[in-house]
């Protein structure tokens, strides 16, 4: 963008903005290598769900401000501050856009933190489209800027199913046959990504095979039931409520495979049908009260 369209973006666009900020899911996640600054190379297929947070961007006033309404009841508070990926992601939007932004940014949570499916960086995607939605920019240099708040950022930039490469900035769109009916499970705590990755011992176990990239367009369930989450193991050993979760899924009826999303501690079951997914989300929901259970779709 260039020096003309400098101006106050609330006299251009007065409506009040609202978008989903869905949770993102790792299909599989396999890690290729580590690289000299300590990040890990990894190779990850992930889609979005049709549930997750609310951000709501209102033009207007002086000055820029956050509010965060958290619907989720957590130990360690969600930031208010410039801290908030969402406050980051709007001050890089608006150093982008050229705008002088003025108005106010809601960050509505439903989403549990630290548990792999991208909060804050789902987030501070939304926050770039509701931005930026109007304005000619170059892709390139808006997912390299994505990429500087997060590995996940520019996967939720995309918001679609995708294939992730590198550290996160090598991104391919794949196809799912349909839409996946899925249980999402979070066993009551939360992990640390950085302390996932720190823990782990990790090798080359080698990419997702192309085959199985081709089977998620005819048979989905068979292609994640064939790949792996290799943080998965230094997960359940850091905090053995994952395995548990895991283990519930696994064995409610219609569930065809569970896997960890991301470096956890949220555990997705697929499902056969919507009928098995809503029936398992209800019984977990009664038997385990202090995890938090919800099925919902992974969108194509
Ligand atoms: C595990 C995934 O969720 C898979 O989608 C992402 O790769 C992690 O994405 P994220 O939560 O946005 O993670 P970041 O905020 O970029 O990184 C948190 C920390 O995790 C470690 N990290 C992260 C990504 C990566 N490819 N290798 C790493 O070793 C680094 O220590 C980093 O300091
Ligand atoms: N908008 C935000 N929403 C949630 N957490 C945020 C946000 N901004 C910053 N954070 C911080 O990020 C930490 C990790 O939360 P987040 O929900 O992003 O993790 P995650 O689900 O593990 O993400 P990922 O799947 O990208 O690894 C939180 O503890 C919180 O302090």
């Amino acid at each position: 963008m260039n020096g003309s369209n400098n101006g106050v973006l609330s006299k251009v666009n007065a409506c009040p903005r609202i978008r989903l900020s869905p949770a993102k899911v790792n299909l599989a996640l396999h890690l290729i290598g580590r690289r000299s600054d300590g990040y890990h190379f990894i190779d990850t297929l992930v889609a979005f769900a049709d549930f997750g947070d609310w951000v709501t961007w209102r033009t207007g006033g002086s000055a820029c401000l956050l509010e965060v309404k958290d619907c989720f009841n957590r130990s360690k508070p969600i930031p208010k501050n410039t801290a908030n990926l969402a406050w980051q992601a709007l001050s890089i939007a608006g150093r982008i856009s050229n705008f002088l932004l003025s108005g106010s940014l809601t960050v509505e949570k439903f989403l549990p933190s630290g548990a792999g499916i991208g909060g804050g960086s789902s987030n501070a995607a939304t926050v770039m489209h509701l931005i930026l939605e109007d304005v000619n920019i170059n892709k390139d240099s808006l997912y390299t800027k994505a990429l500087m708040l997060g590995s996940d950022v520019p996967v939720c930039l995309a918001g679609c199913p995708t294939r992730v490469e590198g550290v996160g900035e090598r991104l391919t769109t794949i196809t799912l046959a349909k839409p996946l009916p899925v249980v999402m499970v979070w066993p009551g705590a939360s992990l640390s990504t950085a302390s996932v990755f720190r823990y782990g011992k990790f090798n080359d176990y080698g990419n997702i095979p192309a085959r199985a990239i081709e089977c998620l367009a005819t048979d989905p369930l068979s292609a994640i039931a064939s790949l792996r989450n290799d943080l998965e193991c230094i997960s359940c050993c850091l905090l053995p409520a994952v395995r548990q979760a895991m283990f519930a899924l696994q064995n409610c009826s219609g569930c065809r495979v569970a896997r960890m999303s991301g470096s956890g501690s949220v555990v997705v079951g697929y499902f056969e049908n919507y009928c098995s997914a809503n029936a398992a989300a209800k019984m977990l929901t009664f038997y385990s009260p202090s995890w938090w259970v919800r099925a919902c779709t992974l969108l194509i």
